[in-house]
């Protein structure tokens, strides 16, 4: 895109992320304080890399006679994120949405001064199901084209996902929730045939039943 290079652009880009990347580091070490874990920050960390995305959701063409919500279209397919944390800073222009958990949506509207933070589902199989990696979508208004920068915390290929024996539930068998397992190898399962027809890919892919509920 740009042959001699864009320094420039490269700068700032860098010293973004670096700024985002410490405030994960920050978010991680409070979730994990508060799991009463925090022993396993540093290992964490260390088992990380970071990826920058940056993304236009361009306003879409208007249509004539149509209710409000009726002139919105998906920018974004709902999904689940795979990574560890994902930290969101968008431009003024809402369309983020939440699932509520009982079918229906949410917009996200955060201050201008603040960011969104996404936990995503190596987050939540690391935490024994303890930190939620919700469904959202992007949805796309006719009235203002939406700007988002999202720093995403992705675990090494190889990195073991799997819940210290702290985080286990002692008051339900089986202690957790979900199998061990390789992040590399989860994120091909969710590229399969399989993978992309669960409405879970985390359950699907390495959930372990409740014993009681099979009962
Ligand atoms: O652009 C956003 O605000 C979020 C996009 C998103 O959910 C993703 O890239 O995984
Ligand atoms: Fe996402």
């Amino acid at each position: 895109m740009w042959p001699g290079g864009n320094p420039a652009f490269s700068e700032t880009v860098c010293s973004f992320s670096k700024q985002v990347a410490e405030l994960d580091e920050i978010i991680r070490k409070m979730i994990l304080e508060t799991l009463g874990v925090e022993k396993y920050h540093k290992n964490l960390m260390e088992s990380h890399r970071f990826l920058l995305r940056v993304s236009e959701y361009a306003a879409a063409p208007p249509k004539q006679q149509q209710a409000s919500e009726e002139r919105q279209q998906l920018g974004l397919v709902p999904h689940r994120d795979k990574n560890t944390l994902a930290i969101v800073c968008q431009n003024q222009v809402d369309g983020l949405e939440m699932e509520t958990g009982d079918g229906g949506w949410v917009v996200v509207t955060p201050s201008p001064a603040s960011f969104i933070v996404i936990a995503g589902d190596a987050f939540r199989a690391w935490s024994n199901g303890r930190v939620y990696s919700p469904l959202h979508r992007i949805m796309v208004g006719e009235e203002a084209t939406r700007y988002s920068a999202i720093l995403f915390s992705i675990p090494e290929d190889d990195m073991e996902i799997r819940a210290p024996p702290e985080l286990a539930d002692d008051h339900h068998s089986p202690g957790f929730k979900f199998k061990p397992f390789d992040y590399g190898s989860y994120v091909r399962f969710c590229v399969t045939e399989e993978g992309m027809n669960a409405s879970c890919q985390l359950d699907a892919f390495c959930g372990v039943a409740n014993q009681q509920q099979q009962v």
